[in-house]
């Protein structure tokens, strides 16, 4: 049976005085695939900050294993943290390191594992995103789908609970973007971790999206939500479907 892992709660979100998003309430259960979706600019990325504990919620909750984030203590917060494996669309690698050091860094900072427990752990997390013998590679030397999965290796680097994407598979050819799809739902299903993506990537969307949210930069708030093949079938709101049918409606009735 499925089990709630993440609850947003009343949850606003503002730069100062600008409100981004308001009256924002779900909740993520655990081994979901979870899409946060809307068009540019409504608040994606920044709801991703806010559950990461990067922003701090102008009102409201992020609540995980129904423990609060924001009304409990720094350090408590840091262990929540710590469970997290965090992908962000650029920028996912530290280029004058190698892969084997971009993946140390997690481990170094948050283990005492041994300089030998650590190699090995750098080549099984390699190992699992189909980059086995790279480790001394640096992110220049090998190409942008590959980029992406060694980011994964080292968002996985400390065995996460939960890993959050943003626009995973920008940039990548669709062959890529799908090989990526199916490595991101194998290491969803051999870490038992719950995933949550920022992606408009359509196909991704219908393929591994087990639920989501979608927030509206006019009303700012949230105006669906669910599994996205349900919302494409049984949605009426007209920018729900909008934007699940590519702005084609054609199909829609
Ligand atoms: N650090 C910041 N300070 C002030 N405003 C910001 C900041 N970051 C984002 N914004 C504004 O907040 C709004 C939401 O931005 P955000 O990046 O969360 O949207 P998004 O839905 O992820 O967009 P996109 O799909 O284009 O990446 C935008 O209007 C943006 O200009």
């Amino acid at each position: 049976m499925k089990q709630k892992h993440i609850e947003i709660r009343d949850l606003t979100m503002a730069y100062g005085d600008r409100v981004i998003q308001q009256d924002l309430n779900f909740t993520i259960d655990g081994g979901d695939i979870f899409i946060i979706m809307g068009g540019s600019g409504c608040g994606k990325s920044t709801l991703m900050k806010h559950m990461i504990g990067l922003l701090t919620p102008a009102k409201g909750e992020v609540l995980f294993n129904d423990q609060a984030m924001w009304s409990c203590n720094e350090q408590q917060r840091q262990a929540m943290t710590q469970k997290f494996g965090v992908t962000y669309q650029s920028g996912a690698l530290i280029s004058s390191m190698t892969l084997e050091e971009n993946i140390a860094l997690p481990l170094e900072t948050y283990t005492n594992l041994t300089h030998k427990d650590i190699r090995d752990l750098i080549s099984l997390k390699l190992t699992l995103v189909g980059l086995e013998g790279y480790e001394k590679y640096y992110p220049s030397e090998i190409s942008g789908g590959m980029a992406k999965r060694a980011a994964l290796a080292r968002a996985i680097a400390l065995d996460p609970e939960v890993l959050f994407f943003d626009e995973p598979s920008a940039g990548l050819d669709p062959i890529s973007a799908r090989l990526l799809d199916d490595l991101i739902l194998q290491l969803r299903d051999s870490l038992g971790a719950t995933v949550v993506m920022v992606t408009h990537e359509l196909a991704s969307i219908f393929a591994i999206g087990t639920n989501s949210v979608f927030l509206d930069p006019e009303t700012k708030t949230m105006i669906a939500q669910g599994d996205p093949n349900e919302l494409l079938a049984n949605c009426d709101d007209h920018r729900v479907q909008m934007f699940l049918r590519r702005g084609d409606l054609k199909e829609s009735n």
